[in-house]
């Protein structure tokens, strides 16, 4: 298979479908499978009887429903769950084993059809046949009702294909990947990602999950204060929320978050694939700074300061540990180095071997994303708070361009773990869309060369991030030309800006 290629395009079995960042709970679809059991046709209840987990007495124990934490137990069984236990099959556990659920959809299609995006949760049988991999040859998302897969990298004939069961926390360490899949699924992951991983030196793989927990408990909460502060200051203008004194900002630490992390962490607890609070809670700070007319006030600019020795200290320990790492190891084999001689299908090859063989560097930043994306999200916000508002700024155009070099880090990152994913596709429309802005002729300039009628080249910044747009659209969208191409990097762009 080629990157991009269709691997299937399948419609659901049941689906409930609710208003998104709302999904339906697991329980709920358990329900309905149980209620229509008995009205199932043969071949149907033979498909569902057939997946892993469904035969009663012999799974393994049955994972808590993802999304239903807290939730009483689903009601209205009754009768049918005895039809269905009946043909020896238990529907609960096939659903926690077997359902996809999102808070969203596909938000480009979604976009591109002129949808509005709704959460879903379902059982699409085909899918369900398909393994788990912490750095999966395959992605997959929903458009409508169907279930899309779609190869992100060259596979040969007789490889497997997998997919990711874990949503965002796909970006955490080894130890928090396997936890989950675990206490969910009921199996222990020996991909060749986590195989890399356990083969990291024991302090280092240490390291990593202290930075994973200090990025999402000590400096996202960070994160999450500049959201309320942006958020107060859109509410009540920024001369009240100035006024705040330093006591203030000490109490409010911990306390209930304003309106956008609200929604935020309403998101992230949305269900399987939602984001991690970490990272939705830092993007949020920037929705509301968007939001905060006149941009950042001195309060705000303070916080964001206090960020910085914190944030500096975390990626220097990180820093100097990947030096330490690469300085032991050789990263790439003198074989996945050469150039190929024999064109695209050799390239393409030696593109799928590299990421099968991940290197142990790309395994350890991979597992450190949280915190790279934190880093990149504070020279973002710093760049946007504006000329001598922000702190440390040097000299013009320097902030924007370290918040495009560490977007660009995360894109990399991205593509060595989750090709493909939606999240991918944001950070590069998110680049594309600076690059952009920055590249804009300043208001008087002159709009073409002067004595030139042609319109000049792109910037070599644009040209540079249109193109690993390009890439995360043909993993994901599979190859487009003309003016579809355009029509789903437009919507890929605003998309992600709806998103971030
Ligand atoms: C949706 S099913 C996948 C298809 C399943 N293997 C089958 O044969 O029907 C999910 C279950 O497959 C198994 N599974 C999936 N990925 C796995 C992996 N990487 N290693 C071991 N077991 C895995 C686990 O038992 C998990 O609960």
């Amino acid at each position: 298979m080629e990157p991009g290629q269709l691997v299937m395009a399948v419609g659901p079995l049941a689906v409930l479908h609710g208003p998104q960042d709302a999904m339906p709970s697991p329980d709920a679809l358990a329900d309905l499978v149980a209620s229509r059991w008995p009205h199932l046709p043969r071949e149907h209840r033979a498909l569902l009887a057939a997946m892993h987990g469904a035969g009663r007495g012999g799974a393994e124990p049955v994972a808590k429903s993802e999304g239903a934490e807290g939730q009483p137990a689903a009601s209205g069984e009754g009768g049918q769950a005895d039809a269905a236990a009946a043909d020896g099959v238990d529907v609960h556990a096939l659903v926690s084993y077997n359902a996809y659920g999102d808070a969203y959809e596909d938000l480009p299609a979604a976009d591109l059809r002129g949808a509005t995006p709704r959460s879903c949760v379902g059982l699409w049988p085909h899918f369900a046949t398909l393994n788990h991999s912490c750095a999966p040859n395959c992605v997959h998302y929903v458009v409508g009702d169907t279930m899309v897969v779609r190869a992100v990298e060259a596979v040969q004939p007789g490889t497997e294909l997998h997919v990711s069961y874990l949503g965002r926390e796909d970006l955490a360490p080894r130890q928090v990947r396997q936890a989950a899949l675990e206490s969910r699924y009921g199996f222990r992951c020996d991909c060749a990602r986590c195989r890399t991983e356990a083969e990291l030196p024991q302090q280092l793989q240490e390291l990593l999950v202290q930075l994973y927990d200090r990025s999402r408990h000590e400096l996202a909460p960070r994160f999450e204060r500049l959201a309320s502060a942006a958020a107060h200051i859109v509410e009540s203008g920024p001369s009240s929320a100035d006024l705040d004194s330093e006591e203030d900002e000490e109490e409010e630490e911990g306390e209930a978050l304003g309106g956008e992390a609200a929604a935020a962490a309403r998101r992230a607890s949305g269900g399987a694939a939602a984001a991690g609070p970490a990272l939705t809670a830092a993007e949020s700070a920037k929705r509301a700074l968007k939001k905060a007319s006149g941009g950042a006030s001195p309060r705000w600019s303070a916080l964001l300061a206090a960020l910085e020795p914190r944030l500096e200290e975390a990626a220097r320990s990180l820093h100097l540990a990947l030096k330490e790492l690469q300085e032991d190891d050789v990263a790439l084999d003198d074989d996945d180095a050469r150039p190929a001689a024999d064109g695209g299908a050799a390239a393409a090859a030696a593109d799928a071997t590299r990421r099968q063989r991940l290197t142990r560097l790309q395994a350890a930043q991979a597992a450190s994303y949280q915190l790279l994306e934190l880093v990149a999200l504070h020279a973002e916000l710093t760049a946007a708070a504006g000329p001598g508002l922000g702190p440390g700024l040097g000299p013009a155009g320097a902030p924007q361009q370290a918040a495009s070099s560490a977007l660009a880090a995360c894109w990399h990152v991205l593509d060595t773990v989750a090709r493909g994913s939606e999240l991918q596709v944001f950070q590069a429309s998110k680049l594309l869309g600076d690059a952009l802005r920055t590249s804009r002729p300043r208001p008087g300039a002159p709009r073409s060369p002067p004595g030139g009628s042609a319109a000049p080249p792109p910037p070599e910044p644009v040209r540079e991030a249109a193109a690993l747009l390009g890439q995360a659209l043909l993993a994901r969208y599979g190859r487009q030309r003309g003016q579809q191409l355009t029509a789903l990097t437009q919507a890929a762009m605003r998309a992600g800006k709806e998103f971030f």
